[in-house]
């Protein structure tokens, strides 16, 4: 194979059935050496697939493969990986019983005999240090043991170790989605740097900016085909938008009321953990958390999601509460269960009919929020890993919102959710704070907090800031997130 041709990959009318779901319905696509693409899609679209094709996962049902000019009937994960081409997936694919280097090992079957260990160490920490300066993780830590976000890193750095074998595409399936504005900025600035080194790279994400930004050439799909492309330098986010078939419409934050807090009732007031100032929530508000990834976030939603069962010092909860799971894998879904069961479960109690829970009820509660946020599937009584990662998030919503919780605790909820659903969401949510619903709700998207009335920056487990709507800015965001918790 020579070099040139082994950079460039072609798909062929390629074609992908799941029963009766066209996952993909002819793909005719090709990716030429040192191409930054970006793919986007609504969810459901069949960009996953897609990825899965070409990482050899899944075998298409019709169409060919091209690589190097070359077809490739007999295509798998071996192929794939000795071809150059790495997938970064979405639901990721790390064995979480083994360390970050007996990870890297996986891929590298050519670290073997003695010292292995030390060397896929090294591989790897130099990798992560390259990428994600001041990262934190060691190649000896456990990687069940890793935040989302750090799992995530290391996903992203073992894509790009080399050995023994060639690297020639990257594919990137929303590799940011669990990062915060920082670490995602380092990756896709590797990224690039990869690209002007004659790597390739598909970076697959529902954050268009981050597309627009890097992206050489744009392809959008819709309903498992490719219905556009062409230079980024061509597209803006409109353009992008209505080729996605998804609503034009930019989301309208709602207007700062202006109101002094204080009003409504408390519904929730919970310290930090070493005693600090921590936050409230009244009914009614839509309260964000930010900063850094991992600096205290989501031990506080667990820390209230606690503080209602039991007593905890420091926090105050008054009323149920419902947590939408930032890690779908680990803490979200019922991988055995049917899209409906997964929805139903937060609404036993009012699905109760004497003893039982009634099937009927349960079927028009999935079927209303199928509706309601467009979960895309032929039929809600499947089960719930049929769904795209994204229509997956969008049942784990639909959980939360059906219950009758008055607080809804969010942990970076619109991880993979399309930019159409996504607007829907953030209506959904103001509607139902309206209605004096309670939301806490963590973000690593930072446009994401102009939907929320006030705004905690975290850093090092502490409450950094305490922005008002009137007063929140990214600037001031980023600036807090970076400072020290004892300067603030
Ligand atoms: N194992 C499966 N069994 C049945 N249907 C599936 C399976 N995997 C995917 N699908 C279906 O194929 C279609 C395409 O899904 P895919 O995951 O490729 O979408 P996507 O564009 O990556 O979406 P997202 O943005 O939500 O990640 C969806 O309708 C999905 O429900």
């Amino acid at each position: 194979m020579t070099g040139e041709a082994a950079g460039v990959v072609r798909l062929e009318a390629v074609a992908k059935s799941f029963g009766s779901v066209k996952a993909l319905a002819g793909v005719d696509f090709t990716v030429d050496a040192g191409e930054l693409i970006g793919l986007v899609g609504h969810n459901g679209a069949g960009k996953s697939t897609l990825m899965h094709i070409l990482a050899g996962t899944l075998a298409p049902s019709a169409g060919r493969i091209v690589i190097g000019g070359t077809v490739r009937p007999d295509y798998s994960v071996a192929t794939a990986q000795a071809l150059g081409l790495r997938c970064v997936f979405q639901e990721l694919s790390l064995c979480p019983n083994l360390t970050v280097a007996e990870n890297t090992r996986v891929i590298h079957a050519g670290l073997t005999g003695i010292g292995w260990r030390r060397r896929a160490g090294a591989l790897i920490g130099r990798k992560l240090d390259e990428i994600f300066p001041g990262h934190g993780i060691d190649p000896a830590d456990v990687v069940q043991d890793l935040s989302i976000g750090r799992r995530q890193m290391v996903e992203v750095a073992r894509a790009f170790t080399v050995t023994d074998e060639p690297l020639h595409l990257v594919i990137l399936d929303e590799p940011t989605s669990s990062l915060d504005a920082h670490t995602a900025g380092q990756l896709l600035a590797h990224v690039r740097r990869a690209v002007a080194g004659g790597v390739s790279c598909i970076l697959i994400s529902h954050v268009l900016g981050e597309i627009l930004d890097n992206a050489d050439r744009v392809l959008i799909m819709r309903d498992g085909a490719v219905v556009a492309g062409g230079p980024a330098a061509d597209y803006d986010r409109g353009r992008l938008v209505a080729a996605m078939g998804a609503d034009h419409r930019r989301a309208a934050p709602p207007a700062a009321s202006g109101k002094a807090r204080g009003a409504a009732p408390e519904r929730v007031r919970a310290a930090t953990p070493q005693g600090g100032a921590g936050l409230l929530a009244r009914a009614g508000e839509v309260i964000g958390l930010a900063g850094l990834a991992g600096h205290g976030q989501t031990e506080m939603l667990l820390r209230i999601f606690d503080g209602a069962r039991r007593r905890i010092p420091g926090v105050e909860v008054r009323g149920r509460v419902a947590l939408v799971a930032g890690d779908r894998q680990r803490d979200g879904v019922f991988p055995l269960w049917s899209i409906a069961d997964n929805i139903a479960v937060g609404s036993i109690a009012a699905l109760r009919r004497g003893l039982l829970i009634s099937r009927r009820r349960e079927e028009a509660l999935a079927e209303q929020w199928r509706r309601a946020i467009g979960i895309r599937t032929p039929d809600m009584a499947n089960n719930i890993l049929t769904l795209s990662g994204g229509n997956q998030q969008k049942a784990l919503f639909a959980r939360a919102l059906a219950c009758d919780a008055p607080i809804i605790l969010m942990d970076d909820p619109m991880r993979g959710v399309d930019v159409g659903t996504k607007l829907e969401v953030y209506d959904l949510i103001r509607a139902e704070a309206r209605k004096g619903r309670t939301f806490v709700w963590y973000t690593t998207e930072i446009e994401e907090l102009d939907h929320c009335d006030h705004v905690y920056v975290f850093r090092g487990g502490a409450v950094v800031a305490d922005l008002g709507r009137e007063e929140l800015t990214e600037e001031k965001v980023i600036q807090s997130s970076f400072l020290e918790a004892s300067q603030a």
